[in-house]
């Protein structure tokens, strides 16, 4: 049977960790920067999920590439770039894609199918000969242990949204080991996500590993606080949030602001979380570049403005990280109670 070839374009955590797995069953092409392609050219590439089942995939075992044109014949291109640079990494890989071409945003934040459609457009200026654009989503966390190895250290599923023509990535990441679901509402998902996602800020602005932060009730309440204000707009703009964990979104702003023996027993029954992992954002940071956060909080805010309600809580939370951003190595680490105070709570 033919496999099914799937490019990543924006080969860092995500897209090394689902490549990894996806190379099984699939001819997988990584377009990425030099430094991490010559180590899985070098060392071959290691993954290792929640539950420690781990998989090396040899160096001629899949493609790596820094250009993009290697994006060339893939049926499936998976976007997981940051947000920030999804623009240019599809201006980049649509001279090289067919109209029959399926593209599949992996990232966090509620934009980006229709980024990655708009930049499509110069290239493919009519709809109908336009590569398909679907959403998927990572619930999950991924840590870059170095070199060409990266370890899933939170639990969940992965989503892509349902339509004809993804059975076939959706076969071969099962037959990989992936854990994947097809949905027909991604919009919830992605605001579901967007609640769990409130926290990167708070987690990359303590410097703290999740585990850690999360067990601090003044950050959990800060979260609470975020997520109440996406949860009101979410009712006024009519969407109904995806559930990410065995709880409804509505009770999660409850559960965080539980005192923590308490959030911490019920937490453990549904939130697998390993020591090292910590957000997204708090790798942005480390690394000195420029968040994610106007897509998180800073879409929470935008919601807002367009509907006439505030969202204090989420823009006070963006005014920090720009600073944070701006402070590079020596920006603050704040303890959560400085936080809350920080934000008016
Ligand atoms: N990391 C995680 O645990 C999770 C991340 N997510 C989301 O997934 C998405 C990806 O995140 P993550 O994997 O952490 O990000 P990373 O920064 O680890 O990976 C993206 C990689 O793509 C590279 N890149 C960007 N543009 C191009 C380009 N045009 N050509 C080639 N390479 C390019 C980046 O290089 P450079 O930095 O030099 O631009 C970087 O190495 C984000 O939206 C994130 O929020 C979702 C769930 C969990
Ligand atoms: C930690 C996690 C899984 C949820 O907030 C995430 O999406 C990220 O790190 O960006």
């Amino acid at each position: 049977m033919d496999r099914t070839r799937v490019a990543v374009m924006g080969a860092g955590s995500i897209g090394c960790y689902l490549g990894g797995w996806l190379a099984a069953a699939a001819d997988v092409t990584l377009v990425g920067r030099q430094a991490t392609m010559a180590a899985i050219d070098r060392e071959g590439l290691t993954v290792t999920d929640l539950s420690g089942r781990t998989r090396t995939v040899r160096p001629d075992g899949l493609a790596t590439a820094t250009d993009a044109s290697a994006v060339v014949g893939a049926r499936y291109v998976l976007i997981t770039t940051k947000t920030l640079g999804t623009e240019t990494a599809v201006r980049q890989i649509a001279p090289y894609l067919q109209h029959d071409s399926v593209v599949i945003s992996f990232q966090n934040g509620m934009r980006n199918a229709s980024l990655i459609d708009e930049a499509l457009a110069a290239a493919f200026p009519s709809r109908a000969s336009r590569p398909l654009v679907l959403s998927g989503m990572v619930p999950y966390n991924i840590v870059h242990d170095g070199g060409a190895s990266w370890t899933q250290t939170t639990n969940g599923r992965l989503k892509v949204k349902d339509h004809p023509r993804v059975d076939p990535f959706v076969r071969a990441a099962c037959g990989g080991g992936l854990r994947i679901d097809v949905e027909p509402d991604m919009r919830a998902v992605l605001f579901g996500k967007l609640l769990l996602n409130l926290n990167n800020a708070i987690n990359a602005l303590t410097g703290l590993p999740l585990t850690v932060e999360l067990r601090d009730r003044d950050c959990r309440v800060v979260l609470a606080a975020c997520q109440d204000e996406a949860l009101a707009l979410a009712r006024r703009v009519g969407v109904a949030p995806a559930r990410m964990t065995p709880l409804p979104p509505s009770a999660l702003p409850a559960l965080l602001r539980a005192p923590t023996p308490l959030y911490a027993n019920l937490a453990r029954a549904t939130l697998k979380v390993a020591p090292t992992a910590r957000s997204s954002m708090a790798d942005d940071l480390d690394a000195g570049r420029p968040t994610e956060i106007s897509e998180l909080q800073g879409a929470v805010v935008q919601l807002g403005t367009d509907h006439g309600s505030a969202a204090p809580v989420c823009a006070r939370i963006v005014e920090l990280v720009r600073e944070a951003e701006a402070g590079g190595p020596d920006r603050r680490r704040w303890t959560g109670a400085q936080l809350r105070r920080a934000v008016g709570l």
